[in-house]
């Protein structure tokens, strides 16, 4: 299955570079994984810019007001989507959060928890998440 997460601007905080690094290469040696980084802007520019690199994906949006989820339930959703032939994308909003409009076209809005993280940090939970469930899909023992 193709997944893609789409986020406004690229890491400049170091940790957030390393952690990127190390989740995005994991990631990459299982399920066709993209990282798209979209130009930073306006709150409205930012949320135009993440509907079209995510056009003809499953848009799952991450807002801290989604519904919380635990990885298997995460794992669930990612199970289904693969059946029916879904490519997901997840769609991380620059510092002043989405849109009103990006949320509105979320086939699923998620959060990480009821924190409000900073993105690049959001980022790297995101990115451990899915790693985590790809090693769940394939049996390995990281999650316990
Ligand atoms: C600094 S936050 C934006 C905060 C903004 N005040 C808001 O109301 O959304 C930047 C982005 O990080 C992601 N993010 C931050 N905390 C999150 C959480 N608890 N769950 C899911 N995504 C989160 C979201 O994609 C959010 O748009």
């Amino acid at each position: 299955m193709r997944v893609r997460v789409c986020v406004v601007g690229k890491p400049r905080l170091e940790y957030a570079r390393l952690g990127l690094e190390e989740y995005a290469g994991r990631l990459r040696k299982g399920r066709k994984f993209e990282l798209v980084h979209v130009r930073e802007g306006t709150q409205a520019q930012e949320g135009e810019r993440l509907l079209e690199a995510s056009q003809g994906f499953v848009r799952v949006v991450l807002d801290e007001r989604g519904q919380p989820v635990d990885t298997l339930t995460l794992h669930k959703k990612l199970t289904q989507w693969e059946m029916t032939g879904e490519k997901v994308a997840f769609l991380i909003g620059g510092a002043e959060g989405h849109a009103e409009e990006t949320r509105a076209q979320a086939h699923w809005l998620l959060s990480l928890s009821k924190l409000t993280l900073q993105h690049e940090l959001a980022l790297v939970v995101l990115l451990e998440q899915l790693y985590r469930v790809e090693t769940i899909r394939r049996g390995e023992p990281y999650h316990r």
